[in-house]
């Protein structure tokens, strides 16, 4: 399995590009199954989870052609409506196919994804949701059967009871080719919900209010293809910052998005990393003077500070001067990088929801090791500012969704290699 060798101490300058977003094409490639397409997608970042998508079309019947890196055309009409166990626990935004099946083939079967290492994860409110469209929903041997009504999914008013992501994702995607008109209350307003809902209306449905808490869509007959770009990653866009900053660096952050991304460049700049927005990205830099500086944060759905930026944060946290507090509400176990954190010489006290950090003025290098994709990007920070030499394992779970981590990170100075390791 391959591992990273970090040296700490170099800092960073120059420009990182940004690639598409991971948790913004995934969706868009199964929209892909509502319609017989093609949908051409461009700006598809080229990491694992993008592969297990493809793979898992594939499987369900759908052509899938890599027209050139980062262009995928997917068209077709599924021959399955079976997704296995096997490709769902490798990546549970495979759970999305659920609405998209049942909407067009008018059934699924869809292996439960289970618990990750971050939490529990349950799906209840995706198949609530659908229920009240008037599928039924069993559940048998792991697996979720999905059947629609004669005459197809029918439009409902769903009250999510929380602003979850992929249900709100799921809902909309099956909206749109139910029999009259769903309100999906309460919704999700991720930047990567309005990517989705854009990109379905290029493909012809009728979806209004992404973005807001209240989407309507207005189901149609069919979809057809369309051609679109996927939006910049703001999650890789904020790691890269963070690394910016605690390494006291100056990276222009080609392509990335500020307008999405106002909580983190607030909590950056709460530390002291300075952050100017230009044309076409934006520029962090480290504190004017002095250490980066501890700020309490709390993680929210969006607009609020995201919970997939919260290991990198905490890993600035760690060296800043003071103590900080970050606590935890999306997942119930997403603190896994701590005990690595603290190998390193953190000093990093975790109640229940909230870690106390209290930051100190070095770390030492260490073999550490990942758990999960952001939390492995906490300890690459660490590494890069601690004294000496980090190795870090299982690098497969950054693989899953930055591309070419090691890459970016050299092209602006960091002394980083992959080599091929025991764990
Ligand atoms: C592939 C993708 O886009 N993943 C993102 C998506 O995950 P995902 O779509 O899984 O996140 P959700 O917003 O659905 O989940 C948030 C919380 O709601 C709970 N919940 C969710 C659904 C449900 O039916 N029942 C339930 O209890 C979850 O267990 C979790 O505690 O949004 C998360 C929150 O911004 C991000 O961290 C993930 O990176
Ligand atoms: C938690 C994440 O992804 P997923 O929902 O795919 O596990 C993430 O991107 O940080």
């Amino acid at each position: 399995m391959d591992q990273f060798i970090i040296q700490g101490g170099s800092v960073l300058d120059g420009t990182i590009r940004i690639s598409g977003a991971k948790n913004s094409g995934l969706k868009l490639m199964v929209a892909g199954l509502l319609g017989k397409g093609p949908l051409e997608l461009s700006n598809v970042p080229e990491i694992a989870d993008i592969k297990t998508m493809a793979e898992l079309l594939r499987h369900l019947g759908m052509n899938v052609v890599e027209d050139a890196p980062g262009q995928l055309a997917i068209s077709g009409t599924p021959s399955s409506v079976d997704a296995p166990y096997d490709i769902v626990r490798k990546m549970r935004a495979s759970i999305l196919v659920l609405g998209p099946l049942l909407a067009r083939m008018g059934k699924a079967r869809v292996s439960l994804p289970g618990g990750c290492a971050i939490g529990t994860r349950p799906v209840d409110l995706h198949l609530k949701g659908f229920e009240a469209m008037g599928a039924t929903i069993t559940l048998d041997g792991g697996y979720i059967q999905a059947e629609a009504p004669k005459g197809g999914l029918k439009g409902a008013v769903i009250n999510l009871p929380f602003a979850s992501v992929g249900a709100t994702e799921n809902l909309v995607m099956a909206a749109t080719l139910a029999q009259g008109t769903t309100k999906i209350v309460n919704a999700a307003r991720e930047p990567e919900i309005i990517d989705l809902c854009n990109c379905l209306n290029a493909m012809g449905a009728k979806v209004s209010g992404g973005g807001t808490g209240t989407i309507t869509v207005e189901g149609v007959k069919a979809l057809h293809g369309a051609r679109y770009a996927v939006m910049a990653d703001r999650i890789e866009c904020g790691t890269y910052a963070c690394a910016a900053a605690i390494t006291g660096g100056d990276v222009f952050l080609e392509k990335g998005q500020a307008a999405d991304m106002g909580a983190v460049i607030d909590a950056l700049r709460a530390t002291g990393a300075r952050v100017d927005v230009e044309e076409n990205g934006f520029r962090v830099r480290g504190p004017a003077a002095g250490r980066l500086q501890g700020t309490d944060l709390m993680t929210e759905p969006y607009p609020g500070f995201p919970t997939d930026m919260q290991a990198q944060f905490m890993a600035m946290l760690a060296v800043a001067e003071g103590a900080s507090m970050m606590t935890e509400t999306i997942f119930e176990n997403r603190f896994m990088h701590v005990p690595e954190l603290n190998r390193m010489g953190a000093n990093i006290n975790v109640q229940g929801r909230s870690a106390i950090i209290r930051g100190v003025p070095k770390l030492s290098g260490a073999s550490v090791m990942a758990t999960d994709l952001r939390a492995s990007f906490s300890l690459i920070l660490a590494g890069l500012v601690a004294e000496g030499e980090t190795i870090l394992s299982r690098v497969y779970h950054l693989d899953r969704g930055y591309e070419g981590v090691e890459r970016k990170l050299a092209g602006a100075g960091a002394a980083i290699k992959r080599t091929k390791g025991h764990g």
